[in-house]
């Protein structure tokens, strides 16, 4: 059922000698939660840790395995489509994805901590991400003890635990007033339209099940447990000390370039090096949201209409050939299915990034210093955009008429705003220089991964 693959690497690796704790990683096989355990996973590696990753065969065809950090193992087991034909988007839905990983892995998990206890070289730990709250009962039942990784802001995490606690029936009763204020201890004002968007009204029927999975993960967290937090302590120590329930130690932003991607596409740079100093808008959605075809035309227009030359990722090639000013599009941009984004982000002809509000892409514009054109689509997004133009002030969020389709006029004010702002600017340079600080040695992230190493 799944497989051992321990890397000739291993062998090489002078840490792996040292190692003196052997952490079990387990993620979720989405990309925005890959990405990050990949990332976590490198930290730990060359912190001398010993990290077997475990996930689906589905998403470990994309791992280019000439790539992975040095002395990472992986132990994969089927989670019922290991002949999908791609990782990098599904035809089946969230709800059957998550609901298989979820029946699949238990017992495979189970399987690969017992059978490295058989060996005579058993797991220390095990940090499982988001959306499998399964995992802690599995650990446990193996006597390990076992660490939620949150790849969402701690202020997230926060809203949703305290929206399953004493603000159940505030929250509950004023759904459908969008702009009911929702003040929460540790987090900045709120209203009822900056939460995760599963709490909307609006929210489609097929999202249903998300908002009991996350009540799940909260619940699954024993008070004073650690959470281990894909952020860092400058940004959001208020939120993080919002409950007095846990313990967050914040160790990101996981930023660095992972083997997911593979080597890098040399396409996208060559074409980046032909454009000008922070002229270009780069334009992603992240791994899982479709944007309808009038949403997809409208963001067109408004690149059209901005002037400024573009690097689009649309994922699915035949969407991009059906755009109506699909040779226009050609001649000002370039549209690709995929790109290595962090490599992307850190090239000095990047101006602003339109992007969706995905948390991953969030941490890696700051940490490249990117100004954001936030168009949050679902999730936590929604939050997300309200703290990169309000809190952290990094980016401006797209307003949609009436509710409707956000137009080609506001995207091209946005891109034009958010190029050219002076304040959003600064605060880009500061958030930087924090977020890398924050990774650095001795930085507020280093040391919290420290800390944890020192109770795993
Ligand atoms: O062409 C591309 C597009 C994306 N990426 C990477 O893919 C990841 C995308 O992650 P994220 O920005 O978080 O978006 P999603 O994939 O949509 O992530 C889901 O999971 C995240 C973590 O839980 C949530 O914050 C998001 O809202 C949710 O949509 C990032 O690391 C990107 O660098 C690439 O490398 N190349």
């Amino acid at each position: 059922m799944f497989s051992f693959n321990f890397k000739i690497n291993q062998l090489i690796n002078p840490n792996f000698f040292l190692a003196m704790t052997k952490i079990l990683i387990v993620s979720h096989p989405g990309q925005g939660l890959i990405h990050p355990s990949l990332r976590f996973a490198a930290r730990l590696l060359k912190m001398g840790v010993s990290v077997t990753l475990t996930t689906s065969f589905r998403i470990m065809r994309f791992i280019d395995k000439e790539i992975t950090p040095p002395g990472l193992a992986f132990a994969t087991f089927s989670d019922g489509h290991d002949n999908h034909a791609s990782g990098k988007s599904s035809s089946f839905t969230l709800q059957q994805h998550i609901s298989d990983f979820a029946t699949h892995g238990p017992p495979a998990v189970a399987e690969i901590i017992s059978s490295a206890a058989a060996k005579g070289d058993p797991f220390d730990h095990v940090v499982y991400t988001t959306i499998i709250p399964w995992v802690p009962q599995v650990a446990a039942a193996h006597n390990l003890k076992s660490t939620l990784l949150w790849c969402q802001p701690a202020t997230v995490f926060n809203i949703y635990y305290h929206s399953f606690n004493e603000f159940e029936e505030l929250i509950s009763a004023n759904k459908n007033n969008a702009s009911f204020p929702i003040n929460l201890p540790g987090l900045p004002s709120l209203t009822v339209a900056d939460l995760p968007s599963f709490f909307s009204p609006s929210s489609p029927k097929e999202h249903d099940f998300l908002l009991p999975l996350y009540k799940d993960h909260v619940d699954v967290i024993k008070t004073g447990s650690t959470i281990l937090v894909n952020s860092f302590d400058e940004l959001e120590i208020d939120s993080m000390k919002g409950t007095k329930h846990f313990h967050f130690l914040s160790i990101g932003p996981l930023n660095e370039k992972d083997p997911y991607n593979g080597k890098q596409d040399d396409s996208c740079v060559s074409w980046l090096n032909t454009k000008r100093k922070r002229s270009v808008v780069y334009v992603s959605f992240g791994s899982v949201t479709r944007l309808t075809g009038d949403q997809t035309e409208e963001i067109a227009t408004g690149l059209l209409e901005s002037g400024r030359p573009f690097l689009w990722v649309i994922r699915n090639p035949e969407e991009a050939k059906k755009l109506t000013k699909i040779d226009e599009l050609k001649q000002q941009g370039m549209i690709v299915n995929w790109c290595c984004q962090v490599e992307v982000l850190k090239h000095e002809a990047i101006g602003c990034f339109l992007m969706h509000c995905g948390w991953n892409s969030t941490l890696e514009a700051m940490g490249t210093g990117v100004p954001i054109v936030a168009y949050p689509l679902w999730t936590d997004q929604t939050t997300n955009a309200k703290m990169i133009e309000d809190v952290w002030k990094i980016g401006v969020r797209v307003r949609r008429e009436g509710g409707g389709v956000v137009k080609g006029k506001e995207i091209e004010r946005c891109v034009k705003m958010v190029m050219g702002d002076e304040e959003i600017s600064r605060n880009v340079t500061k958030w930087k220089e924090l977020a890398n600080e924050a990774v650095n040695n001795g930085g507020s992230s280093t040391l919290n991964l420290q800390a944890f190493l020192d109770e795993a």
